[in-house]
């Protein structure tokens, strides 16, 4: 799939912008701080309905405005479809999907797919668990969409029920009553941490090979990537390992979760926090025989963060269901980030994509083998609140906008 056009209002540092784009390589070259980061956001946002940036829509909207729009147009195939979306501070986000009347924004979700690599992507190595649980789940739902409707209760059913164990903490004895609303609870919260497992699981199994095949592209040596899921959920002696918890179903992992919290009912109500379930796992990475986090060195952790998002395209490639949407693929500011080296092999691997959209502050921050794709280079010259199109074909743009650099490096 590609984005065909994408217009914002009010969004960052946009008051109002409109790009064509073209499938292809796209790079939006501009000095630091000039909104190249702000317009692949909103592309991602399409996407994923959120920000790598920041998790709430207030930032999202240019300073003193009271909301934002992005209008994406993207091709599948033939298949054309324009997205509306209005983001708006303490309201719920909307989107009108093909000029049609505003529904909540989660309706647009799987209708574009991207993968984003960016500088932030170290976090899913060295940062805390959640960083590793939310790049799971945001895959999983990017890729089945009704996951987000299942992520939204359960983290709803964990509130609730914290909220619960901390009045029976307060009491200082469990009551009937007590007892009553958290088994209610706790069968919600087995009914929909169950899915989110089972989703997780499957997606590991899918996901590893992918990231070996993508890690031995981007670093040389012998010692291979690992993905291992740890819960309190599942069995001990599964230690982790996706080949013994691949075959347990939805109902199974279910049961599991309600005799969890059986189990540990007494410290949660010590704890005052719901302790068992996804939100509480793992996704262990090593390298070999150690764990990336704390033991892989800088580049190697470079090396693991760009195999877990260039294995999330092949996924993405490989499932069934999203056939014909290759993701937009979005690289911001990575290649800054990387040696030589890495630069051109992570270069190589994504040069065949259907679009690919870059982002560099100099035009040597591009790898040469972008250039060397088969296809003309697009390069969107952006300076404050304004991004032109140069290059080739794309002069008729540059004429409408007179006062902003024509860029004489890359795509002449
Ligand atoms: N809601 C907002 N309203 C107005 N300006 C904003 C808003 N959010 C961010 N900005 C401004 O946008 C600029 C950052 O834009 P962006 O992150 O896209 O830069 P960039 O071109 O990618 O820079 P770099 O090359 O340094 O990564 C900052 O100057 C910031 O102050």
């Amino acid at each position: 799939m590609h984005l065909e056009s994408l217009a914002l209002q009010d969004f960052r540092t946009y008051e109002s912008l409109n790009l064509e784009l073209t499938p292809g390589i796209t790079v939006f070259l501009g000095s630091n701080g000039v909104g190249k980061t702000n317009i692949v956001e909103a592309v991602d946002y399409a996407a994923t309905l959120g920000s790598h940036r920041v998790s709430t829509t207030a930032p999202m909207i240019r300073m003193g405005a009271q909301r934002a729009v992005i209008r994406a147009g993207v091709r599948r195939a033939t298949h054309r479809t324009t997205l509306e979306f209005a983001l708006e501070s303490g309201k719920a986000n909307t989107v009108a999907i093909n000029h049609g009347a505003p529904t909540r924004a989660r309706d647009a979700l799987g209708t574009v797919h991207t993968v984003l690599f960016s500088p932030e992507d170290l976090s899913l190595i060295k940062g805390d668990p959640s960083h590793r649980r939310n790049f799971l789940d945001d895959l999983a739902t990017s890729m089945r969409p009704f996951l987000a409707g299942v992520r939204a209760d359960y983290d709803k059913s964990v509130k609730q029920r914290n909220a619960l164990l901390k009045s029976a903490r307060a009491a200082g004895r469990i009551t009937e009553a007590h007892l009553a609303t958290l088994a209610a609870w706790n069968d919600q919260l087995a009914t929909t941490g169950a899915q989110i497992l089972y989703a997780r699981i499957q997606l590991i199994k899918a996901l590893e090979p992918e990231v070996h095949r993508a890690y031995a592209q981007l670093a040389e040596g012998p010692r291979l990537p690992t993905l291992q899921y740890r819960s309190q959920v599942v069995p001990a002696e599964a230690e982790g390992r996706v080949e013994n918890l691949e075959h347990l179903s939805v109902a199974q992992l279910r049961g599991l979760m309600l005799t969890a919290c059986d189990q540990m009912r007494d410290r949660e109500i010590e704890r005052a926090s719901s302790l068992v379930g996804p939100h509480r796992d793992e996704l262990e990475l090593t390298l070999g025989q150690l764990p990336a986090r704390g033991y892989a060195s800088h580049g190697e952790m470079w090396s693991y963060a760009l195999a877990l998002r260039l294995g999330s395209w092949y996924v993405h490639l490989d499932d069934d269901r999203t056939e014909g949407a290759s993701p937009i693929l979005i690289l911001d500011d990575v290649f800054a980030e990387l040696d030589a080296r890495r630069r051109d092999r992570l270069a190589q691997a994504v040069a065949g994509a259907e679009q690919v959209l870059v982002t560099a502050a100099v035009d040597a921050d591009v790898p040469q083998a972008l250039r060397e794709d088969q296809r003309p280079v697009t390069v969107v010259r952006v300076t404050p609140g304004q991004a032109v199109l140069t290059g080739p074909g794309h002069d008729a743009a540059v004429d409408r906008a007179p006062d902003v650099e024509t860029d004489p490096g890359l795509g002449d």
